[in-house]
């Protein structure tokens, strides 16, 4: 039985803050951790998270899997860049490491097939390869990933940047690959969560529409009388 077989059928969320939501208490693994526990108490089946401090915690918060991931920038590769960055994340406790699996160059020069073998030299844990299009995800699949996510799309210059989420993507994966598919990226609401189990997904990643309350708040101000007195030209 897979770690994987825990999240099928199942609500994932992502507890990332922002890179501008306020350090203190926000960007704290003591409050990421109090976060993750509270999804979980919500019926989440495993939790997303950034960095060894957040992991290290989240890990000692819940008994639910933790996807575990590095980010190191905003430009480029930057999900677990590195196979380095991979098994520090499967140090910190991760079950499951998600990994930048898109064909663009890597910053240590190694390849996405490098990264898996790292993590496999280290321990048992699984790799969820994070793609933005169909291509990537079969070369991932080759490459030895245990499953893929469509976190990428959108963010790439070879995906297209939707409003919503790429549910087409989805469908095409499910119907190239015979590992799990995780829809991942834009899940704001039900609806699209549905969507995404009817298109085959093996489980659904929920980040900013849950976890974060910078971007909650920005996206919902706008709809208030207020921001639209704000936005007129004398406002
Ligand atoms: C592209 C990228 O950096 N995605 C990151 C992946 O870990 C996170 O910043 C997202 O919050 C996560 O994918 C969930 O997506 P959303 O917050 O849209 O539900």
């Amino acid at each position: 039985m897979s770690v994987l077989d825990d999240l099928a059928g199942g609500l994932v969320v992502s507890c990332q803050p922002l890179p501008d939501e306020p350090e203190d208490p926000m960007r704290d693994p003591y409050v990421q951790a109090r976060v993750a526990a509270a999804v979980v108490r919500g019926g989440a089946v495993a939790v997303r998270a950034n960095g060894p401090a957040d992991i290290g915690a989240i890990r000692a918060a819940v008994s639910v899997p933790v996807i575990g991931l590095h980010k190191r920038g905003t430009e480029g590769v930057f999900i677990t860049p590195t196979a380095a960055d991979a098994v520090e994340v499967a140090r910190a406790g991760a079950h499951v490491i998600a990994v930048d699996a898109t064909n663009r160059p890597r910053p240590d020069g190694r390849t996405f097939a490098d990264t898996v073998r790292a993590v496999r030299a280290h321990g048992d844990a699984l790799i969820l390869a994070d793609v933005s299009t169909a291509e990537e995800g079969m070369t991932a699949v080759r490459d030895g990933a245990d499953a893929v996510a469509t976190t990428l799309s959108g963010y790439t210059s070879t995906s297209p940047c939707g409003q919503g989420p790429d549910l087409g993507l989805v469908a095409r994966l499910v119907s190239l690959v015979r590992v799990p598919v995780i829809a991942e990226g834009r899940y704001r609401n039900a609806e699209q969560i549905g969507l995404a189990f009817a298109a085959g997904a093996h489980a659904v990643v929920v980040g900013n529409a849950i976890t974060s309350p910078l971007w909650i708040t920005r996206h919902l101000a706008p709809a208030t009388p207020a921001a639209a007195l704000e936005s007129e030209p004398d406002g």
